[in-house]
């Protein structure tokens, strides 16, 4: 290689080198501050120690002396979108594109100089493609994934005593005010559940509302509805995302903090929390409680549903912990007059969510 070629050579490592870093840094800051994802923080960090233990085995003198920030023709040229970032989740995306091209840029060129180098390099892109995806699963801004966001007020319901009774119930809840329906009734044939999910899906998108089916991601499929709900013994949610795709919803139950914390690992889209109180729908033999919902509003960012024995009269508690959504069923069920009920919830909820906002 002749010397202006070398020089040529290490200032595109120098300026990639510092390009990769910046990426991985800028990804990393996003998974520690922004997700509070500790291990795709290690993998970036270890992507970014390695890397730069590749450059720091080539002349240090020769790439310092290569470089030429002031007369690098590169510095002045701007494209259009470099500056449009309405979101660090956009930020995200573009930190995970200018990453992958650098180390790509520095494995090509370390090749003319040392191959076992570029090979080292080879591998932490391979890496790095793997924990890139799934930070952008992570991130991926669905619909779906905005609306379970903005939701507050979620409904069990079962599928009533006949087709009718259950799509004018679905219809007046979702105009009353709840945003996200789950269809759960452990006594149904499935032909039932697809059916009664299917409908209930129809209306509730015309109210703007979602659909989830209880447990079955096979029968959320069926029914084309919005997603499925799943506990902890139940399909994990990996397995429950491969059935559904990247664009329906996986919810999964929790407990415990740490159960929480795995949500965000495994690509829960939200979590319900619970059980908080005694519940007339199920029986416990252990409750999580508030103080349950108060770690998880402090440490968890994906949307939380606390559950389990909401009333309206213990609502306010529920609100204090600062987790603002809820999920119920016999508080709405057993009320004498379900669509007020709804009402009721849906008033002390978006009084709540308005105080968060005006803080
Ligand atoms: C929103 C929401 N949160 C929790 C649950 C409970 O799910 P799971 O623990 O799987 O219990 P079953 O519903 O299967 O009895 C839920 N369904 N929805
Ligand atoms: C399915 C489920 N899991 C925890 S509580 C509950 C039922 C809904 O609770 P409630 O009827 O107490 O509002
Ligand atoms: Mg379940």
């Amino acid at each position: 290689m002749t010397r202006d070629s070398l020089e040529a050579t290490y200032r595109i490592l120098d300026a990639s080198a510092n390009r990769a870093g910046e990426g991985l840094r800028t990804l990393e800051e996003w998974t520690r501050f922004g997700l509070d994802a500790a291990e795709l923080t290690a993998e970036f960090k270890q992507i970014r120690h390695d890397v730069a233990a590749v450059l720091a085995q080539l002349p240090r003198q020769e790439l310092l002396a290569a470089r030429d920030t002031i007369g690098d023709v590169g510095t002045r040229l701007e494209t259009s979108t470099e500056y449009q970032r309405a979101t660090p989740q956009d930020v995200v995306q573009a930190g995970i594109a200018r990453t992958g091209q650098s180390l790509r840029v520095i494995e090509e060129y370390l090749k003319t100089i040392d191959a076992r180098l570029a090979r080292i390099v080879e591998q932490a892109r391979y890496r790095f493609y793997v924990v890139a995806a799934k930070l952008e699963l992570l991130i991926v801004r669905s619909p779906l994934r905005d609306r379970i966001h903005n939701a507050r007020l979620y409904l069990l319901i079962d599928a009533g005593s006949d087709i009718d009774t259950f799509e004018s119930n679905v219809a007046c809840m979702a105009q009353a005010g709840v945003d996200v329906f789950q269809l759960r009734d452990k006594r149904q044939t499935d032909r039932v559940l697809i059916d009664r999910a299917r409908r209930a899906t129809s209306i509730a998108h015309d109210f703007n509302a979602l659909v989830l089916m209880n447990d079955r991601a096979d029968l959320a499929m069926a029914a084309q509805c919005d997603g499925v709900h799943v506990g902890q013994d139940e399909l994990p949610v990996e397995l429950a995302r491969k059935i559904v795709g990247d664009h329906r919803l996986v919810g999964l139950s929790t407990h415990q903090i740490d159960q929480a914390e795995d949500a965000l690992k495994v690509g829960a889209d939200y979590i319900g929390c619970g059980p908080v109180f005694p519940s007339s729908t199920k029986t416990f033999q252990q409750y999580a409680g508030l103080e349950y919902l108060r770690d998880v509003a402090k440490r968890i960012k994906i949307p939380a549903f606390a559950i389990g024995g909401i009333e309206l009269t213990n609502l306010d508690e529920v609100l204090s912990t600062q987790v603002h959504r809820i999920a119920v069923t016999g508080v709405v069920r057993d009320a004498d007059d379900p669509v007020q009920m709804v009402k009721w919830l849906r008033e002390k909820l978006d009084a709540a969510t308005g105080e968060e906002e005006s803080r």
